[in-house]
């Protein structure tokens, strides 16, 4: 087994939190939601079950982050409910001490350090300052905190940013981590460390997140719900969702350190240089990403990589 950061934050976890009860099910029931008055989401009935990532992926403006907003008791919905195991979160206020959730902006007060933030985050919730200490101890075991701890997080780079948001997400131990795009404006590197931590929180709890990324997607998954014009068009596990996708052709955009037009020759794909070392590969499946996604870190560094994973939702779900 990796013995990578999450690994290690959860088993200090386990030692720390011995009453903690992990969440099975978390259930939308007949939700409508939006701003001012003005649904963006309505008649959403899903259900989110068991440990793992389950993602939620849409085009803009298709009711994501509201969707996550109400999930994570953040907006009320104008009707219908979200049931963690039967309790209610716009209910029952407690609720939320079970929710980590870091919003696509992270969260965190740009003036005040993550030490403070922390500070008033955990007062919210209505822990005292010695389970802060206890919590950061833990945390600062394994993850790196000297260089962000008392930084004040305006003046953060947008790793340190994203690694503070994180921790201010997990401080509290959180039996649901939620997450908007949380790998958004990292590089390959930063991200795919994102990832890991991600993958081994969802070991043994439920990791709810939106993505723009079909590899993340694929990668990452065990559930999908695919949104599109504040409706649920599809929930099901990643394998159902592949199936569906089996025949779809996917375009990449990829930037990378050097030229591999042998590389991409060898994998058979069809590709344009449209640059120095710009590619557009034309794959016929979404499923082969991964396959190529592997294979080229092996030649040279990956500086870029698009993929429309909008437009493949469009074209499964219009045509
Ligand atoms: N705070 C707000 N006030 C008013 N309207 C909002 C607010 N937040 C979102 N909206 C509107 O609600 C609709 C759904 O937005 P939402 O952010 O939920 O979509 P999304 O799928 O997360 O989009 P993206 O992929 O661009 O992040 C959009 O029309 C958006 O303009």
């Amino acid at each position: 087994m990796r013995n990578t950061l999450m690994q290690q934050i959860y088993k200090l976890a386990a030692e720390d939190a011995v009453t903690a009860m992990p969440i099975s099910t978390i259930s939308v029931v007949g939700v409508a939601a939006g701003y001012r008055g003005k649904p963006v989401i309505r008649d959403v009935d899903v259900e989110f079950r068991g440990p793992g990532v389950h993602a939620i992926i849409g085009p803009n403006g298709s009711g994501k982050t509201t969707l996550l907003r109400v999930i994570t008791g953040v907006i009320r919905p104008y009707r219908g409910d979200v049931l963690f195991d039967g309790r209610s979160i716009h209910r029952e206020p407690e609720v939320k001490r079970l929710i980590g959730y870091m919003p696509a902006e992270i969260g965190l007060l740009p003036r005040l350090t993550l030490y403070e933030n922390l500070e008033t985050y955990l007062e919210i919730l209505g822990y005292d300052r010695g389970f802060l200490e206890e919590r950061l101890e833990a945390l600062g075991r394994v993850l790196p905190l000297d260089d962000i701890l008392h930084r004040m997080v305006g003046a953060m780079s947008t790793g340190q940013r994203v690694r503070a948001g994180l921790v201010r997400t997990l401080i509290h131990d959180p039996e649901v981590v939620v997450l908007d795009e949380p790998t958004r404006g990292l590089d390959i590197v930063l991200a795919r460390q994102v990832r890991e931590m991600l993958q081994d929180i969802a070991r043994d709890r439920m990791v709810i997140m939106t993505t723009h990324l079909a590899h993340e997607l694929l990668e990452l998954s065990s559930h999908v719900t695919v949104m599109k014009s504040g409706r649920v068009l599809f929930s099901g596990s990643i394998d159902e969702f592949r199936r569906s996708l089996a025949d779809r052709p996917v375009t990449l955009h990829i930037r990378t350190a050097t030229p591999i037009d042998d590389v991409l020759e060898n994998l058979g794909v069809e590709f344009q240089r449209k640059a120095y070392s710009y590619y557009i590969v034309r794959l016929p499946s979404l499923n082969e990403a991964p396959r190529l996604l592997t294979e080229l870190p092996r030649h040279t560094g990956i500086l870029e990589l698009r993929e429309d994973l909008d437009e493949l939702v469009k074209a499964l779900y219009e045509g």
